[in-house]
């Protein structure tokens, strides 16, 4: 029986790359971790160990680098786009590429020490402590016509202490969850959000790093203002909050944990416990995930 070589791609995965600027005192940085994916004509490579269409990874690792020298980066987004279009525009047999890129940010570390290598503010230009808090994420595909972006974030994590209920689900012979009317509501967000762009007919790019802090605030201040009466209730507002504000994005998959807060028997000590005192239970918790996307808007963010 003949067998058949399906969808395949290749590539150099987790490129760790830190750029400086030292373009003045005030050094700033971008640290990024840049997998490269590429597919096309490769079926020779695999079925005739002919490696005449083969890019090696090699190659994609030191081209990485060189075009953080060569062209800077301004953004995650910006800078795939122009890696997945060096790819395919500069290698016939290449049809498709694919750049994931993680970029974890650092702040700048204050001290009150005023000597000449701080710059004011009492912020000192070239130490830094990295932020403990989400990775920005972004893909980008270009398959030789149009660019597609999704960015996103993860490991964002949130929580309302009230204002938060949980009541009238099924209830069967199996049920022992009791209705919560006042409970603890807290997640780790996974965010990705598609943009309009194409990269088609020299279309402008958008301003990656400003969407990025306006999408990142709409879903904060959508958990923030949301009533909630379930986790799925939040998750469509903090989509549609997305969806209203931002006109470049006309898609957005959010995967969000139930970080359950259990709250903690105290009657044995003789306590009572006035919803104060909780066990925070890291596993097993429920998954809710879902899209929310403008109106004729075929979804193709994958579902995880
Ligand atoms: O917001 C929630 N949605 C659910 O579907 C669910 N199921 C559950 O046990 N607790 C919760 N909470």
């Amino acid at each position: 029986m003949a067998h058949v070589l399906g969808q395949n791609q290749y590539g150099k995965a987790e490129n760790r790359i830190v750029r400086v600027y030292r373009d003045s005192t005030r050094h700033e940085i971008k640290d990024l971790n840049v997998s490269v994916a590429l597919s096309g004509d490769l079926d020779d490579v695999h079925l005739t160990g002919s490696n005449a269409n083969c890019l090696p990874t090699d190659t994609t690792k030191n081209t990485v680098f060189a075009f953080a020298k060569e062209y800077g980066i301004e953004s995650a987004e910006q800078f795939g786009i122009t890696l997945a279009k060096h790819f395919v525009d500069n290698n016939e047999p290449i049809h498709r590429a694919r750049i994931r890129i993680e970029e974890y940010t650092w702040d700048r570390i204050k001290t009150p020490d005023n000597s000449a290598r701080f710059i004011g503010s009492e912020e000192v230009g070239h130490s830094f402590v990295r932020n403990g808090g989400e990775t920005r994420t972004s893909e980008i595909v270009y398959d030789g016509e149009s660019v597609q972006v999704i960015s996103g974030l993860k490991d964002l994590v949130v929580m309302n202490s009230t204002n938060s209920e949980f009541w009238g689900y099924i209830k069967d012979k199996y049920t022992t969850l009791q209705e919560a009317y006042d409970r603890i509501l807290a997640t780790q967000v996974t965010a990705r959000w598609k943009y309009g762009f194409t990269g088609k007919d020299d279309e402008a790019q958008p301003n990656w790093n400003r969407s990025y802090t306006h999408v990142r605030r709409h879903l904060l201040e959508a958990f923030a203002e949301t009533y909630s009466y379930s986790l799925q209730q939040t998750l469509h507002s903090m989509g549609t909050r997305v969806l209203n504000n931002r006109s470049e994005v006309d898609e957005v998959r959010l995967e969000l944990p139930n970080k359950h807060h259990f709250l903690v028997d105290l009657e044995p000590f003789g306590l009572k416990n006035d919803n104060e005192v909780y066990y925070a239970a890291d596993r097993m918790y429920g998954l809710i995930e879902g899209t929310v996307h403008r109106e004729g808007v075929v979804p193709v963010i994958p579902v995880a």
